[in-house]
């Protein structure tokens, strides 16, 4: 049966262990409720909702050791990020379970759970304390966060949505990069920001992981891919296709992905030859004679 993932803090063993993992959405409805929507609205299901089931994932396994970083890597919509909130506790899996022991600093969406309407300073308490941060804790980085964030002390009382996306994301960087937690969640947040503020980010992901914490990072650039990552997962049309080292993942994906790219090249080709055959056909009258020329017209079809 399906069960949430847990979290335990004792030492040996793998600090993430998922089992037979799999989870079902609805087509054609509302989406999935998460946890915190649950938490509001309760477990019942959307009574309006319809339509078919889809499985993104099903039947994943695997376990990853304290200080692997792993990547996973699939075509987009193979299920990376369900996977990461899976193992995150945000999304509850329909099958199979996740256990996770120690805890987890999440930078799963660009925002980090950033409230639009409150400021940068509040929503860095806040989400801060959800993440288990004292306030003592928080006032003591709070300089150091805004500073690593490059906001400007004029902004940092502005509510968040008037921040550009980019100022959202370097800030729920700052902050969560501050968290101790063993395991770290990353989904596809270096893609944005600029460069300067990108080598930033390596170098505090650099010192993370020198530290033995664990990262899972979800991410389209092999380049980060293959700086960070010692293991990598392969997903592959809803299940994990390879459970290996990063190069060996990234050289399955990139095959497949140039097996598909010939193979739909091919299909183009196909199709625009039989649309210039039909075009051609059309062109050539029924009986052989001059085009647009009826067969049995008594005219002659023209003069
Ligand atoms: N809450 C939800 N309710 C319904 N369908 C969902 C929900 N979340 C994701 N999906 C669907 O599940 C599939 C997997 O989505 P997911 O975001 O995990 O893919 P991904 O591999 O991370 O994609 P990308 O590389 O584009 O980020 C997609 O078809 C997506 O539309």
């Amino acid at each position: 049966m399906a069960q949430p993932s847990t979290y335990e803090t004792d030492g040996a063993g793998p600090v993430i262990e998922a089992k037979g993992l799999g989870v079902k959405f609805a087509v054609n409805r509302r989406r999935k409720r998460s946890l915190r929507e649950m938490f509001i609205h309760g477990n019942k299901r959307d009574p309006n909702a319809e339509g078919d089931e889809f499985w993104p994932l099903r039947d994943v396994s695997f376990e990853i050791g304290k200080g692997d970083c792993v990547g996973i890597v699939g075509k987009n919509g193979t299920g990376k990020s369900t996977l990461l909130k899976m193992i995150a506790g945000v999304l509850i899996p329909d099958e199979g379970n996740v256990s996770v022991h120690g805890k987890v600093a999440p930078l799963l969406e660009l925002r980090a759970g950033f409230n639009d309407n409150l400021t940068g300073r509040e929503n860095v308490y806040l989400v801060g304390s959800l993440h288990g941060m004292s306030e003592k804790q928080i006032d003591e980085r709070f300089d150091d966060i805004v500073d690593f964030a490059e906001i400007k002390s004029k902004f940092i009382d502005t509510p968040v949505r008037h921040y550009s996306s980019g100022m959202k994301v370097r800030l729920g960087f700052a902050l969560i990069s501050q968290l101790e937690h063993p395991i770290m969640l990353v989904d596809e947040v270096l893609a944005v920001g600029d460069k300067a503020f990108k080598l930033k980010c390596y170098a505090a992901i650099d010192r993370m992981l020198a530290n033995e914490r664990t990262m899972v990072l979800v991410s389209h650039s092999e380049k980060d891919l293959r700086r960070f990552c010692n293991r990598g997962l392969y997903i592959r049309n809803g299940s994990l296709a390879l459970d290996t080292d990063i190069d060996s993942a990234l050289a399955a994906y990139n095959k497949d992905t140039k097996a598909e790219v010939e193979e739909r090249k091919k299909r183009d080709e196909a199709k625009k030859k039989r649309a210039e055959q039909k075009t051609e056909d059309g062109k050539k009258p029924e009986d052989g004679g001059e085009p647009g020329r009826k067969k049995d017209d008594p005219s002659g079809g023209g003069q």
